[in-house]
């Protein structure tokens, strides 16, 4: 089903009395996106509890069902009946990812290794996105892939069923490109090996195991990693339960923290150290935030966040920090504007090939309200100022976390910031409006 985004704008004004209760926040989006893939590669019954009904996962379930697994909703339990690896079925139709990078780039690796045709889409946002970086190592596989210009989508692939295993070092940090490797390598004949200079969300190694594959991982000098497994593997149902997400827990976080008043309980927050760089760089700032009933549940580290209105200073994020808070940048650099002094945010590049080029768009988001910034190189310069005017009017670019991070200012700005476009909130965070709302934003259409 294609779904069609109605544009939704909205003006935020101040919120006068602070933010203050407790709330959960959805569930995390690449643990939802990985158990659906994983689970319709498993042989038998998965159950997933808490998995995000947002956007960008509801596609994923799609394309699964498009290739014969058999996924239901009871209530909140996600069940799913998988197929088994290499027992995928050939889509009748064109695969559309909508606004997701995650399920395109994960899905890629799936298909390249698979005896089937297919071809794959999205929305304007994802059709301007690289696919090269998963097309080049893939391609490698003995499958084919043949992409608009550019590298971009709609792409079609055909896929091997007896794909060739991989033995690749990533160009770039990024999660999704080595788990499309790494999952290509399931129905691959022999050892697939996936190098990272520097860590990055180790998710899928960990379901993968869950699901009793074995993955082997060293570390190497630099930090990086070293991802072995051998194909071809069978996966075992196992049921999952998903933690609230870390990136979704930034918005209401950073607003409590710069709205006066205060007082904030965010339960049930993954806390994978993979994930957590915008709490230590929070901290660094001088937020009052600290991390209560840590425990670990299906398997990943969790915890409630309590946060309360906090002076914050200017910080300096050195690069290597960035993959573990990659999608944090823009409220990060929000949470900058009011802070005392200036900040450097360093070594953004990948913020340029996300839903929108995020660097550009949160320049313009903080220029526009009046805040003071300057791009050298790929760092980001923010001069912070106690009092931010606000006033201006957000645009979005088909991008959720602009969406959310424009309103995080207006709830602390002088005057009313408008924002363009929150349709594309439904991708990451389902009802993220109203739950402001109930903790005492004052939002309105
Ligand atoms: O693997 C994942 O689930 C994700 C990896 C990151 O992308 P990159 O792999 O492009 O860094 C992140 O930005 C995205 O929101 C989710
Ligand atoms: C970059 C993001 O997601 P994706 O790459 O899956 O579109 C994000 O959620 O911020």
């Amino acid at each position: 089903m294609k779904v069609h985004m109605q544009a939704r704008p909205l003006t935020v004004s101040a919120s006068p009395k602070g933010l203050s209760g407790r709330t959960l926040v959805p569930g995390d989006k690449s643990i939802s996106h990985r158990s659906l893939m994983l689970a319709s590669l498993a042989h038998g019954r998965t159950k997933v509890y808490g998995l995000l009904e947002g956007e960008d996962v509801l596609r994923t379930a799609d394309a699964m069902r498009a290739l014969g697994a058999t996924i239901t909703r009871d209530g909140a339990v996600w069940t799913i009946d998988g197929r088994g690896v290499g027992e995928l079925t050939e889509p009748a139709d064109v695969l559309d990812m909508g606004n997701s990078g995650t399920a395109a780039r994960l899905l890629s690796g799936i298909l390249s290794s698979h005896r089937m045709n297919s071809v794959m889409t999205g929305d304007a946002s994802l059709r301007s996105r690289p696919m090269r970086r998963v097309m080049d190592p893939l391609s490698k596989n003995g499958s084919e892939f043949l992409s608009r210009e550019g590298g971009r989508l709609p792409m079609a692939v055909r896929g091997n069923g007896q794909a060739t295993p991989l033995e690749y070092r990533l160009p770039v940090a990024s999660a999704q490109v080595k788990s499309a490797v790494l999952l290509a390598g399931l129905n691959a004949v022999g050892r697939t090996v996936v190098e990272e200079p520097v860590a990055t969300r180790d998710h899928t190694e960990n379901m993968l195991r869950h699901f009793g594959v074995d993955v082997d991982v060293s570390v190497l000098d630099a930090g990086g990693r070293r991802i072995e497994l051998t194909g071809p593997v069978k996966l075992t149902a196992r049921d999952v339960t998903v933690p609230g997400d870390p990136s979704s827990s930034a918005f209401p976080l950073v607003a409590a923290l710069l709205v006066p008043g205060s007082d904030l309980l965010i339960e049930n927050v993954g806390l994978n150290p993979l994930r957590t760089g915008l709490f230590t760089t929070l901290l660094e700032m001088g937020a009052d935030l600290t991390i209560e009933n840590e425990r670990v549940e299906g398997g990943e580290p969790v915890g409630d966040l309590r946060a309360r209105h906090s002076k914050l200073k200017g910080v300096d994020v050195p690069p290597e920090r960035a993959p573990s808070m990659i999608d944090e940048y823009p409220v990060l650099a929000v949470a900058c504007a009011f802070a005392e002094g200036s900040s450097r945010l360093r070594g953004l590049e990948e913020l340029r090939v996300k839903e929108s080029d995020r660097l550009a768009a949160t320049v313009s988001l903080l220029n526009v309200n009046g805040a003071e910034t300057e791009v050298v190189g790929d760092d980001l310069i923010v001069r912070g100022f106690q009092n931010p005017l606000g006033g201006g009017s957000v645009t979005t670019h088909m991008d959720h976390r602009l969406a959310m991070s424009g309103i995080v200012f207006g709830l602390a700005a002088q005057k009313p910031v408008h924002i363009d476009d929150t349709a594309f909130i439904e991708t990451s965070f389902p009802g993220f409006v109203d739950l402001m709302n109930g903790l005492g934003a004052d939002i309105r259409a």
